[in-house]
């Protein structure tokens, strides 16, 4: 790829681009010692009067291993969208720790002071290897262009190679992007993610489109990530949800219908009657 193809590229790959600019740090005034790293409280989102998000409350805790399921419409998207700054509620209050707003906060600010959010489709760089994919996204400490440029150091060098391992790819680093499996590529995106060090994961249905053993793969994966992240996973495979699933959240006309283990919700009339029953 050329530097010019690499840039527009950048442009291109909004969370990356996001790097580029300064680094916002909120880290110090990060503070779970109540327990959730997410606070959302009665939050309404209205699109032209429908109300996607009806007052919803939304308590995640650090490092902990959260499924949210619901039927299409249910509010998913949205909630993320409001978590990650892109979507602005009409009413309510979205904390990260006790002290920080994030309604007063930009998306880059967000993804920058520890939310990483992942889409449904990975994006990675094709031509890049595994291995550089996983430099770039530690663009927002130095900027892209130095580091593309750069001999990476010691420590970045070792984090790298921790997280080729977590994400089981120490075996592809060298291998470009593109010709990864989608299974693979998912764990790439990750990967990305993880070089952020993000306190909060927020993860759109990563398994779709993968093979039974890549899934089980992945449950492996986010149930390592526990206690050090805080995972989040909007995800419509329930085998899926079952294989990883402490609390489950249901969600369902923008607020919080059932909540609690997988045989509590699983359990639960007003569930089945609405999302699992279908
Ligand atoms: N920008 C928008 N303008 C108007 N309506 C919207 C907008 N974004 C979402 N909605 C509506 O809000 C509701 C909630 O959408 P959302 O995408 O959050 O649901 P979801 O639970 O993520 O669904 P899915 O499982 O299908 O992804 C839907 O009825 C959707 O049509």
């Amino acid at each position: 790829m050329s530097l010019l193809e690499t840039a527009k590229a950048f442009s291109e790959r909004d969370r990356v681009f996001d790097a580029v600019l300064p680094k916002a740090d909120f880290h110090g005034d990060l503070d779970t010692r109540h327990g959730p790293v997410l606070y959302v409280e009665d939050v309404t989102v209205s699109f032209d009067g429908f109300r996607a998000l009806d007052a919803l409350n939304l308590y995640i805790d650090d490092g902990e291993l959260r499924c949210i399921i619901g039927p299409n419409g249910a509010g998913k998207t949205t909630m993320m969208d409001v978590v990650t700054g892109k979507t602005r509620p009409d009413t309510g209050s979205v904390y990260f720790g006790s002290r920080i707003d994030l309604l007063k906060r930009s998306e880059t600010e967000i993804a920058q002071g520890g939310v990483g959010r992942k889409f449904q489709k990975p994006t990675v760089f094709p031509r890049h290897t595994t291995e550089e994919n996983l430099q770039l996204a530690r663009a927002g400490d130095k900027g892209v262009w130095a580091s593309l440029f750069h001999r990476p150091e010691e420590a970045e060098r070792a984090r790298v190679a921790d997280v080729l391992t977590l994400t089981g790819l120490a075996g592809e680093a060298g291998r470009p992007a593109g010709a990864l499996s989608h299974g693979q590529k998912q764990w790439l995106e990750i990967g990305m993610l993880l070089m952020q060090n993000p306190r909060l994961l927020l993860l759109d249905e990563p398994v779709a489109g993968m093979t039974g053993q890549e899934m089980e793969r992945t449950a492996e994966l986010f149930q390592s990530l526990e206690g050090s992240h805080a995972v989040v996973v909007v995800e419509h495979d329930m085998e899926f949800v079952r294989s990883i699933a402490r609390e489950v959240t249901v969600l369902h006309q923008g607020s919080v219908l059932a909540e609690g283990d997988m045989a509590t919700v699983q359990n639960d009339p007003k569930v089945v009657e609405v999302y699992l029953g279908e």
